[in-house]
């Protein structure tokens, strides 16, 4: 039976033999990931049912370099209570917030303050973000400091340079001492899977990342030139559901970077929920990072519940 969802991956010992022989077949990637999400329709009652339930796994997240305490507030604000009241009363709902938020360290103090008994766990990106290019020691100083800042959730970045060498069982080792750094907090491993050239480094990464402890696995920083898509995303399940299938374990998995619109929301959910199952499209298990998708959510959830659209645009959702 596999561990509860809340269960740490405790990681297992390097085990290349799990990874060396998988070669991903890109063009069948592509075709399965366009045939998924092409496969469902959701509308009305259903569709507003997704879209409720992509704000409550989305990590809401603002990573500016001009980010400032006082927007950090506004956004948790926004992460408390992301719908207006008369959308949750016209969807019979209460007490809709969101996953997590997601900031650089600096700013996990004032978000820890501004979500003060609001139950919604504090995400921080570490170990250089976005490209990782410092000193071991100093990446591994910025998690224990996010931690000690209070944040609950650590969004490491991994060394692509040792992906593209294939240098596996250093990249194994980083990771380990990445998840020990963390601690208590829970470590979600970014492959900037859009720098790292195959779709099989992908599948390579995602499986060295999880054997090293990782309770997460995420697409992108947002600030790749190519960041999440649906292929990359599929692979990364297959390579989830391989773990599982080796340890049991149930280890979560993060879009992120470039999920705008609510059809995004909706898609990446229709894969989760083809590919692992309706149990995994929860906020322990699934998670969407997000600086600009919640709008367009609100928006459609607007228009379902009171027939029109908050602002004249309309924006196709089929
Ligand atoms: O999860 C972190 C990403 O930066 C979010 O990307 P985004 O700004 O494109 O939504």
């Amino acid at each position: 039976m596999p561990d509860p969802a809340h269960a740490r991956n405790a990681g297992v010992p390097f085990a290349p033999d799990w990874f060396a022989r998988i070669t991903v077949n890109t063009p069948a990637a592509e075709r399965r990931a366009d045939t998924l999400v092409a496969r469902r329709s959701l509308k009305g009652p259903w569709q507003a049912a997704w879209l409720v339930n992509a704000l409550r796994c989305m990590d809401l997240t603002t990573l500016a370099g001009d980010d400032t305490p006082d927007r950090v507030a506004r956004l948790c604000a926004k992460a408390r209570a992301p719908l207006a009241p008369h959308i949750l009363a016209g969807l019979g709902l209460t007490g809709v917030t969101t996953g997590a938020v997601c900031v650089y360290p600096t700013m996990v103090a004032p978000a820890v303050r501004a979500l003060d008994r609001s139950g919604i766990p504090v995400a921080s990106v570490a170990t250089g973000f976005p490209a990782g290019l410092m000193p071991l020691p100093l990446r591994l100083a910025e998690i224990r400091y996010a931690v000690d800042q209070g944040a609950a959730e650590i969004d490491i970045v991994i060394s692509r340079a040792l992906a593209l060498r294939g240098e596996w069982a250093g990249l194994y080792d980083e990771l380990c001492a990445m998840r020990e750094a963390c601690g208590p907090a829970h470590m979600k491993a970014i492959l900037a899977t859009g720098e790292l050239q195959t779709l099989t480094n992908v599948y390579r990464a995602s499986m060295v990342a999880m054997q090293a402890g990782a309770d997460f696995i995420k697409t992108s920083t947002g600030k790749e030139p190519v960041n999440a898509t649906l292929p990359v995303s599929l692979v990364m399940l297959r390579a989830l559901r391989d773990y599982g299938a080796r340890t049991g374990a149930r280890i979560g998995f993060k879009p992120a970077g470039g999920l705008r619109t609510a059809r995004d929301a909706l898609n990446w959910q229709v894969l989760m929920h083809e590919e692992m199952g309706p149990d995994w499209l929860r906020p322990d298990l699934f998670r969407i990072g997000a600086s600009s998708l919640l709008s367009d959510i609100e928006r459609q959830l607007e228009h379902h519940v009171t027939g029109r659209y908050a602002s004249a645009a309309r924006q196709a959702l089929a």
